[in-house]
C-alpha cells in the first residue's frame, strides 16, 4: 500500500453538463465516506442504486455506486465510484459535501495514475499508454496506446529483464567461484551468447521507434514552393476548409500554418509555408525562415510548382513529391512531375492522399504494436544497448568489468518500465494527465 493516508476525489468523466458524472474517490477513508454518503457500504463491485445525502439528510442525487476494496482497484487503495446525473450543481454539491470530511481532498491531476503506479498495479510503460488512449484520436493511435496502457509492451522488457539477471547471477558464479573446476566454460559461453541475441532483438526493437513516434506524434507532411504556386489553397483542399489565406499576391503566406488529418487510420500533421524565394522584404525573409526549418525537421515533402509558368532549375528537397498543380491552366512547364493536380478543377487530390499514405506506410509498418514510441523509451533503450554491446566489445576484458556492464543494462532497461527508481521522471510523466485520472 502507499503511503499516502489522505483520500483524494475528483470528477473522472467529462465536462458537465452531460448525461451522467462519475466522481471517482480513492484512499483509507474511503468505507467511512460512503457510509455516511448513502447509508451503508454496498456489496464489492456491485453496481448499488442509493441517494446520496449530505450529513443533514438532504438528498443530493440518485445514481449508482460502485465500491472496490484494497487492492483490487485501479489504484490499489479503496475505491468508490459515484454515478450521478451530470449536471454542474449536482457535482457541485457532492464536491462542497467531500471536502467536508476530514483527511478528503481533490486530487491532483494523474493522481489516481500515480498512485496506481506506487502501488505496483501499474508499470511507467503501462502509464503512459494510458495517458496515450486518452489522448488517442486515430485507430491507429488507439492500436499503440492498447498495446502500452495493457502491459504487451512491458511484457517484453520484463522478458528482457528476467534473462539479464540470469545472465548477472550465472557471471557472479563465476567470479565468486573462479577455481572451482565444475563452473564449466561453456557457462560463461551461454550467457555472453544470450546477451548477443539480447543485443539484436534490441536493435531490431529500437528500429521500428520511428514507426512508433510517426504513429503517436504523427506523420509530418509539409507543402512547399516557389511564391502564388498555390501551396495554401492545396492544404486547404486536403483540410476540407480555409485553414489558409489565398490571393493572388505572391508571399501571401508567412506563417507556418497546420491542421491535423486522420488519414487510413493514422494521423498526419500537415504544414502550408511560405513561397520560397530570394528577398529583402524582413517578415517575408522571416516566413521564408520558418519554412526552411520545418521543411528540415518533415517526414514528407510535397514540392510543388505551377506548371502555367517556364519552371526554373529549383532545389527540390531528396525524397520530395514533385507535383505539378495547376493543371487546368496551359502548360508551360517541360519538368516531369509525380502527379499533376488542379485545385479549382479537383483534379489529382485523391491520387495525391493515396500517395501521401504510401509514403507514410513505407516508413511505418509494425509487425506488433508492441513498439517503443516516446523519447523517453529511446533514451534508456540506447543506454541499455550501448552497455550491452559494451560488455561484448571485448571478450579479454576481466569478467568483472563486463559484469559491471551487465549492471548498467540491467538499470537502464529497469528504468524504461519504472522498476529501477525514476522518481526524478515521476512529475513529468504524471503531470501530462488530467484531472480524474
Ligand atoms: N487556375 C488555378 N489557379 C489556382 C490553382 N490553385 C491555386 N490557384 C490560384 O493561385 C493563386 C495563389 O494561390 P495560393 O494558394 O495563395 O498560393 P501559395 O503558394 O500559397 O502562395 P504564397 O502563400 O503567396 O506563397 C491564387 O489566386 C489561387 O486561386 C489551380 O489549381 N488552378
Ligand atoms: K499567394
Ligand atoms: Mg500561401
Amino acid at each position: 500500500m502507499s503511503s499516502n493516508n489522505e483520500t483524494i476525489f475528483a470528477l473522472s468523466s467529462g465536462p458537465v453538463p452531460a448525461g451522467l458524472a462519475v466522481v471517482r474517490i480513492s484512499g483509507e477513508e474511503v468505507p467511512a465516506v460512503v457510509a455516511s454518503l448513502v447509508g451503508d457500504v454496498p456489496p464489492a463491485r456491485q453496481a448499488a442504486l442509493r441517494s446520496i445525502r449530505t450529513r443533514n439528510g438532504l438528498v443530493i442525487d440518485t445514481g449508482l455506486i460502485l465500491f472496490f476494496p484494497a487492492p483490487h482497484s485501479f489504484t490499489g487503495e479503496n475505491v468508490a465510484e459515484l454515478h450521478l446525473h451530470g449536471g454542474r450543481a449536482v457535482v457541485d454539491a457532492l464536491h462542497r459535501e467531500l471536502v467536508q470530511f476530514r483527511n478528503l481532498r481533490p486530487a491532483a491531476p494523474g493522481e489516481f495514475s500515480r498512485r496506481a503506479f506506487e502501488n505496483g498495479k501499474l508499470d511507467l510503460i503501462e502509464i503512459e499508454g494510458l495517458a496515450d488512449l486518452i489522448a488517442a484520436e486515430t485507430e491507429m493511435q488507439r492500436r499503440l496506446a492498447v498495446e502500452q496502457s495493457s502491459g504487451g509492451l512491458s511484457s517484453i522488457y520484463n522478458g528482457w529483464s528476467d534473462r539479464l539477471t540470469r545472465a548477472r547471477a550465472l557471471i557472479e558464479a563465476e567470479l565468486d567461484f573462479p577455481d572451482e573446476e565444475d563452473v564449466p566454460g561453456s557457462v560463461s559461453d551461454q550467457v555472453w551468447a544470450d546477451v548477443a541475441s539480447l543485443v539484436n532483438e534490441l536493435k531490431s526493437h529500437l528500429e521500428q521507434l520511428e514507426a512508433g513516434e510517426i504513429i503517436r506524434d504523427g506523420f509530418k507532411v509539409v507543402i512547399a514552393g516557389r511564391p502564388n504556386a498555390g501551396k495554401s489553397s492545396l492544404m486547404n483542399a486536403l483540410a476540407k476548409r480555409d485553414v489558409a489565406i489565398v490571393t493572388d499576391i505572391a508571399g501571401t503566406t508567412r506563417d507556418v500554418l497546420h491542421v491535423d488529418l486522420s488519414m487510413d487510420g493514422y494521423l498526419v500533421k500537415l504544414y502550408d509555408t511560405a513561397g520560397l524565394r530570394e528577398t529583402d522584404e524582413i517578415v517575408e525573409r522571416e516566413g521564408i525562415r520558418r519554412a526552411e526549418k520545418i521543411i528540415a525537421e518533415a517526414d514528407l515533402v510535397i514540392f510543388i510548382e505551377d506548371v502555367s509558368i517556364k519552371s526554373e532549375a529549383e532545389e527540390v528537397p531528396d525524397d520530395a513529391v514533385l507535383v505539378g498543380t495547376k493543371s487546368d491552366l496551359p502548360r508551360q512547364s517541360a519538368r516531369e512531375y509525380d502527379l499533376l493536380i488542379s485545385i479549382t478543377h479537383g483534379i489529382g487530390l485523391d491520387a495525391l492522399r493515396s500517395l501521401i499514405v504510401d509514403r507514410l506506410k513505407a516508413k511505418v509498418h509494425p509487425q506488433s504494436m508492441a513498439i517503443p514510441s516516446r523519447a523517453r523509451h529511446k533514451e534508456t533503450l540506447t543506454q541499455t544497448l550501448a552497455a550491452l554491446r559494451a560488455s561484448l566489445h571485448d571478450p579479454h576484458r576481466g569478467l568483472d568489468l563486463r559484469a559491471e556492464d551487465l549492471r548498467v543494462a540491467s538499470d537502464a532497461l529497469g528504468r524504461v518500465t519504472g522498476r529501477v527508481d525514476v522518481e526524478n521522471l515521476l512529475d513529468v510523466i504524471f503531470g501530462e494527465f488530467c484531472i480524474g485520472k
